[in-house]
């Protein structure tokens, strides 16, 4: 496992992506600020694209301990409990996450959610699985910019298939979306 501890920069670098990810997304500048903040990220590039590696030894997504893993596509869980079977926590999507009149992008919830039960479904020595399918029902608008309750759990397994659960609240304690996904356990050798 990689730790974050020795990559404490590398988590930060991520989490200013995510607050320009969404500055960028909520921002109407003059074209000499656009200018300016362009050139600011391709000098980004610059440096870090010497420093390419291989999947394996590639940190975003793999410091598991962070939240919201040092990666910054999907919306970050902020986990209060948890355990093998079951997880709990806070979620605010940022406005980068914003699909129009104040509710999230429709696709940003299965990437949040293909994330959270996908690793609930390999947590507790089940091993690697993949998504085989992700049903997610939008019951109202998952509003952007305001905390949201989150819970999952691991609902059975059946043999190879372990069927993951999840919900979303909105401050006011009204469901506004729950998700169910199968994960099938990978055969040795199954990319
Ligand atoms: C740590 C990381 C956390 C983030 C997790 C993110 C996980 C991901 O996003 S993975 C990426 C997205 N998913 C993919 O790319 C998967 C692509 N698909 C595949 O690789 C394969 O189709 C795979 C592995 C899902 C299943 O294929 P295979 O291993 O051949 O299984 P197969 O033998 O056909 O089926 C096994 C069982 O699952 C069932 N099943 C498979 N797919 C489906 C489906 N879409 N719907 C319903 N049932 C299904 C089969 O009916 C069978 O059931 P039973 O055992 O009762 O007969």
């Amino acid at each position: 496992m990689k730790s974050a501890a020795e990559h404490r920069e590398f988590v930060d670098l991520v989490e200013a992506l995510r607050a320009a990810q969404d500055t960028i997304t909520g921002a109407s500048p003059p074209e000499d600020v656009a200018r300016k903040a362009r050139e600011g990220l391709e000098e980004v590039t610059r440096l870090l694209a010497p420093f390419t590696v291989s999947e394996a030894e590639q940190l975003a997504g793999y410091l598991i301990t962070e939240p919201g893993h040092a990666q910054a596509l999907a919306p970050v869980l902020h986990v209060d409990e948890s355990s093998t079977e079951h997880v709990r926590g806070r979620l605010v999507l940022g406005r980068y996450y914003l699909g129009g009149n104040g509710a999230a992008h429709g696709g940003s919830i299965p990437l949040f959610f293909d994330d959270v039960l996908g690793r609930l479904a390999n947590d507790g020595g089940r091993g690697t699985s993949r998504t085989a399918y992700l049903h997610v029902n939008y019951r109202k608008i998952t509003p952007v910019g305001q905390e949201l309750r989150v819970e999952a759990h691991v609902d059975r397994v059946e043999g190879r298939k372990r069927f993951v659960v999840g919900t979303i609240h909105d401050p006011e304690g009204d469901l506004t979306v729950d998700a169910e996904g199968l994960f099938v356990a990978l055969r040795p050798g199954q990319p």
